[in-house]
């Protein structure tokens, strides 16, 4: 067999958007019609794929589409009418091949590019990085990940002409792979320009940390209704986890969150500890004190910290302008019985009489920090949707503070390590609302491992803070005060 990478000879192929596994493109079956008579060679009949193929072909999909509609990679996949064909098991695997493939994009880069010689188009790249994260990371027997791949290849006439060029590149990601991957630095697998902010505000040695935490599983975190450390430490107890804070318990893997005891009795939601902080920190400012204050949850999908609020007594408004993450907002309600007022609007858009104790915006956002559970957000992203985002975090910080009462609390957040997208918006804010002020949060007293999480103006939480028991999510965090003179 000849194991050298070499073109692919595509027939009736075409690069880009718009090439899809399924798909011709418009005006094929005019040329077909027109060379009929000259086209000796016999008809390609399509094979209907094996689910093992299937769920290969899904994974490469959803690759693809993520990086091309900048959509979140649990969205894409819900919307390929295959994944929802697949069995439980198929589906899950598929969803870890294509989080694989962006976890290590770096080094599966690494390990492809000496060995392709001209970029194939954008749906046979993925098939080659979601097989190579099989073959390199996913421990997935070679003979597997390359024999389905190139038999899902076969299997249709628009991706046939691409599967003796697969096979040779595959093969050679199985004995040089190793090598070329591991050669690569884990820091390659955060996008250039996300790693250069990155690096330019937090420095080489803090990125090297961060990029360590994006090859780990996560772990899943619980914040429990009752956070009390009694039945913290009993949750952590029934549930084989460990009780990491008063309210917190983390199990070491994510698996099937609804099968857990206590998820239909609503005992707790899952929530990363890093985003059940904004309120919790809140709550220490208060000493405790939420009971029947007016709270506005200005961005409140799909309601963790709403769940926080109402179960602390707050008497919560919860905002929101998507209708179907409303929707799951609605069944964590009502799953763990904690009452809210649910408004589905544009913050932006929204009037009302009411004035507020306190609003919380946890604000749209790149979602960047959150790359240990969703590691696509690193690609589905760019300079672009980030400039867009600090616009309407500039918008919608103003519009919260005219819905305050004086004296009230305003509280910022975002799951996003971009620099822009914390302390400089407040800085902003504060420049043009001189009767505000920031609160210190002195973040060691609740947890002690978050001292170096306070910085100038509120706290910023990293990947790599309580590295040995898991992580946690990237966070910016502040709390402003009105005056009380209007
Ligand atoms: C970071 S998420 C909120 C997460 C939520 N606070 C939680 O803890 O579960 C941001 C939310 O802002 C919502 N959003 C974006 N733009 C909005 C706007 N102009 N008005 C209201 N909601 C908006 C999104 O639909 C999304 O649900």
């Amino acid at each position: 067999m000849n194991d050298r990478p070499h073109k692919p000879r595509p027939r009736n192929t075409s690069s880009g958007k718009g090439f899809s596994p399924h798909g011709r493109k418009r005006g094929d079956d005019k040329r077909r019609d027109d060379n009929r008579g000259n086209d000796r060679r016999p008809a390609f009949i399509e094979r209907p794929l094996s689910s093992a193929q299937m769920t290969r072909q899904c994974a490469a999909s959803a690759v693809r589409n993520v990086k091309q509609d900048g959509l979140p990679l649990e969205t894409v996949l819900s919307a390929l009418p295959e994944y929802n064909d697949l069995d439980p098991r198929d589906r899950a695997f598929a969803r870890l091949i294509a989080a694989t493939t962006f976890r290590r994009a770096g080094q599966i880069k690494a390990a492809l590019k000496p060995l392709i010689r001209k970029a194939p188009p954008a749906f046979i790249q993925a098939v080659l990085e979601t097989a190579a994260a099989q073959i390199l990371f996913l421990g997935t027997p070679a003979h597997a990940a390359v024999g389905e791949t190139v038999e899902l290849l076969k299997a249709k006439k628009a991706t046939a002409g691409f599967a003796n060029m697969a096979n040779a590149v595959l093969r050679k990601v199985v004995t040089d792979g190793p090598r070329l991957a591991g050669a690569e630095a884990p820091r390659a697998n955060i996008p250039g320009w996300i790693r250069g902010a990155w690096e330019r505000s937090y420095g080489r040695p803090a990125v090297r940390k961060i990029s360590l935490q994006l090859i780990k599983d996560p772990p899943l975190d619980l914040t429990l209704k009752d956070e009390t450390k009694a039945n913290t430490d009993k949750w952590a107890e029934t549930l084989g986890g460990k009780a990491i804070s008063p309210g917190t318990v983390r199990l070491p893997n994510i698996g099937n969150v609804a099968a857990l005891e206590g998820y239909s009795t609503g005992e707790w939601w899952a929530q990363d500890i890093a985003a059940s902080l904004p309120v919790r920190f809140l709550s220490d400012h208060l000493e405790g004190k939420l009971q029947d204050k007016a709270v506005l949850d200005l961005c409140a999908a799909p309601g963790g910290k709403t769940l926080q609020l109402a179960a602390m007594g707050a008497k919560v408004t919860a905002l929101d302008k998507s209708e179907t993450r409303l929707e799951r907002l609605h069944e964590n309600l009502e799953r763990t019985q904690l009452k809210a007022n649910v408004v589905c609007a544009d913050a932006l858009e929204w009037e009302t009489q009411d004035r507020f104790d306190i609003i919380l915006l946890d604000a749209p956002c790149t979602a960047t920090g959150t790359f240990r559970r969703h590691p696509d957000v690193l690609y589905n992203r760019t300079p672009k949707t980030l400039s867009q985002l600090v616009r309407l975090q500039d918008k919608l910080l103003p519009k919260a503070a005219t819905l305050l009462k004086p004296g009230g609390l305003l509280v910022f957040a975002t799951c996003s390590l971009q620099p822009e997208e914390g302390e400089p918006r407040v800085i902003r804010f504060l420049g043009e609302r001189p009767d505000f002020r920031p609160i210190s949060i002195v973040a060691s007293k609740r947890i002690e491992a978050l001292k170096d999480a306070e910085i100038g103006l509120g706290v910023r939480t990293f990947p790599y803070f309580q590295s040995e028991n898991g992580g946690m999510d990237g966070f910016y965090m502040a709390i402003l005060q009105a005056s009380l003179e209007k």
